[in-house]
């Protein structure tokens, strides 16, 4: 298999005396979804900031193309090419479509504040977004203000912004939630689109969309991780059949 595009080594967050993400070693390869999951509390949504660069890891490597990032600002590490979504915080309700994706492209130009500067960089910055807008599905809705659209074309949007920022690697934490079934079915097209230029971890606890779209699985539990492997692998887990055990849907068909 190809080197992965970014690896974790022994990736570990302290609060205090909790540990919620303990020595977490994982690949995240080009052209894969990576679906991590857990019961709440499991250090699902720390570890991802821990890659994100929102929270610097107690100790543990992050290798984003061979190079250490841990401990990295959130703003260097999405130059780098790591993308994330943050459950539709991000979007600017009274600002439309596009003006919410051309935010987010200029967030990714090294002076991102200086961009009435050229004007040049000013017509790249809206071909990131008009394209981040076409990916994510709503290029048809560019000039609509966030406010106004639906919940799920909302987190489109987080998508949209996620992409005008030029990722190579997306994190996107639980981009189902709250969706009806028709939405749902929306996103997890979009997501599976994606794959073709980028690597994904996804967060979800719609075990449906996880089993439509995961490649790996990873399961943590209590900041560990339990099992890691191919969905078939994962389900048939003794330990994952154990930890879940009367709980979610995992061990049905
Ligand atoms: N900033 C913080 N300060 C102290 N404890 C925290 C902080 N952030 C998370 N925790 C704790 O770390 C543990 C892991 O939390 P985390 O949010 O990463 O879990 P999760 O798997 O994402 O859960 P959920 O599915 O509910 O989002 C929990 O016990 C949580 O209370």
């Amino acid at each position: 298999m190809s080197e992965p595009l970014l690896r974790t080594k022994g990736l570990t967050r302290r609060f205090g005396g909790l540990v919620a993400v303990s020595e977490v070693s994982l690949d995240l390869h080009l052209g894969e979804i990576h679906v991590v999951i857990g019961p709440n509390g499991a250090g699902k949504t720390t570890l991802t900031n821990l890659l994100s660069g929102d929270l610097p890891p107690t100790s543990g490597e992050v290798l984003f193309e061979g190079r250490n990032i841990a401990g990295q600002a959130s703003d260097q590490i999405s130059r780098l090419g790591i993308g994330r979504s943050y459950q539709k915080t991000n979007i600017f309700l009274p600002f439309t479509v596009f003006e919410n994706c051309r935010l987010a492209a200029q967030s990714r130009a090294p002076h991102a504040l200086r961009v009435f500067h050229e004007a040049g960089r000013y017509a790249d910055i809206n071909g990131r977004a008009e394209e981040a807008m076409a990916v994510a599905g709503l290029g048809h809705r560019a000039r609509r203000v966030a406010a106004t659209l639906s919940h799920g074309e909302q987190r489109q949007l987080e998508i949209a912004m996620c992409l005008a920022t030029q990722p190579r690697l997306l994190l996107l934490d639980e981009p189902l939630a709250g969706m009806g079934p028709h939405e749902s079915q929306r996103m997890v097209e979009l997501i599976k689109s994606l794959t073709a230029e980028h690597a994904i971890m996804l967060i979800e606890h719609d075990m449906d969309a996880v089993f439509a779209l995961a490649s790996r699985l990873t399961v943590m539990v209590n900041g560990e991780v339990l099992e890691s492997g191919t969905p078939e692998q994962v389900r048939s887990s003794p330990a994952v059949q154990l930890a879940y055990l009367g709980g979610e849907e995992l061990l049905h068909d």
